[in-house]
């Protein structure tokens, strides 16, 4: 069974409050205007909203093309009840300066952001503030509502890097725009909902899956790799994550270029758990940016099918 794409996003939570870079990936999924928006304080809040039942789909960033994977989302997806992700967005981030009213940029000292925010205006900070004070942040977002809600005079910090559309919906002022050391950088985010039918498989799609190391199991990344290269498939991320339950202790969280219900896929899937039993399937969903999968002609479904055939033909006779 696949997934009807005209299912309702129903309640839908996201990292929040309104403004967020992550609201703006909602926003672009289609029949969002009709969902429910739920904002979360943290991806963990939101994830676990979903797999509480409290909302149907939770949309969180995933992966930066600067900083690279975001760690809340790859772990926290990678343990606890089993989560499926339905769908990416991408979307192109831009940071303004806002300042608490009055203030100048020369008389900013303190500023709050988003952990990745931050990664993003490193360079610029340097050049343009050097020695302020960071004060990381839930979102871009509520570090500029903490500044736009405060008592005049006891703002917890004289500024915040947000995107474009807080610093309007607020009121803040702007004291510098385009502030990203990267111009073009785009985040990803992907829509999580619990384990059901898999969208449709497209010609271009991914798929997530987490594999744990264990202990005692010499050469464990290579035989991971052998599974993926010997059918042609080919990894859009691989990231090594600490499991949080030891010194030494890792899994690997992985993208892959296919669809779950093409056969090399579903054969690689099927071998890693067969030597790697804790692996886990996290959604296999269409690539955001719609290019089609390159498929080798001995790894593509009709040759599996075919090879399969030669087999049963030997078989029976
Ligand atoms: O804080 C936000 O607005 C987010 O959605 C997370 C984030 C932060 C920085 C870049 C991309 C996403």
């Amino acid at each position: 069974m696949t997934r009807d794409d005209a299912a309702p996003l129903g309640r839908c939570t996201f990292l929040g409050p309104a403004g967020t870079f992550t609201e703006a990936a909602l926003r672009a999924v289609p029949g969002a205007e009709q969902a429910e928006l739920i904002p979360a304080t943290s991806v963990p809040a939101a994830l676990a909203a979903v797999r509480a039942g409290e909302a149907d789909h939770a949309m969180v960033p995933i992966e930066n093309s600067v900083e690279g994977g975001v760690s809340a989302t790859l772990d926290d997806i990678a343990s606890g009840d089993d989560l499926q992700i339905l769908r990416e967005e991408l979307v192109q981030i831009s940071f303004v300066l806002v300042g608490r009213p009055g203030v100048e940029l020369a008389d900013v000292r303190r500023v709050s952001t988003h952990t990745h925010a931050w990664a993003q205006v490193r360079g610029w900070v340097e050049a343009n503030l050097p020695g302020v004070e960071y004060t990381p942040s839930g979102s871009t977002a509520a570090a500029a509502r903490a500044l736009a809600d405060a008592e005049p005079g006891s703002e917890p910090f004289d500024a915040a890097v947000c995107a474009p559309l807080v610093a309007e919906q607020t009121g803040l002022p702007v004291l510098a725009r385009a502030i990203e050391d990267v111009t073009g950088a785009v985040t990803r985010f992907v829509l999580v909902g619990r384990p059901g039918p898999l969208p449709a498989h497209t010609g271009s799609d991914k798929t997530t899956l987490t594999v744990p190391l264990p202990d005692d199991h010499p050469g464990a990344l290579r035989e991971i790799l052998d599974q993926f290269a010997t059918r042609g498939i080919n990894l859009s991320r691989i990231e090594s994550r600490p499991t949080g339950e030891g010194m030494g202790k890792y899994f690997f969280s992985i993208d892959l270029e296919g669809h779950l219900a093409e056969e090399r896929v579903a054969a690689a899937m099927g071998a890693l758990h067969r030597i790697f039993p804790g692996v886990r399937f996290l959604g296999s969903y269409p690539r955001a940016e719609h290019r089609p999968v390159a498929v080798r002609r001995h790894t593509s479904d009709d040759a599996y099918r075919a090879g399969r055939a030669w087999v049963d033909g030997l078989l029976a006779r």
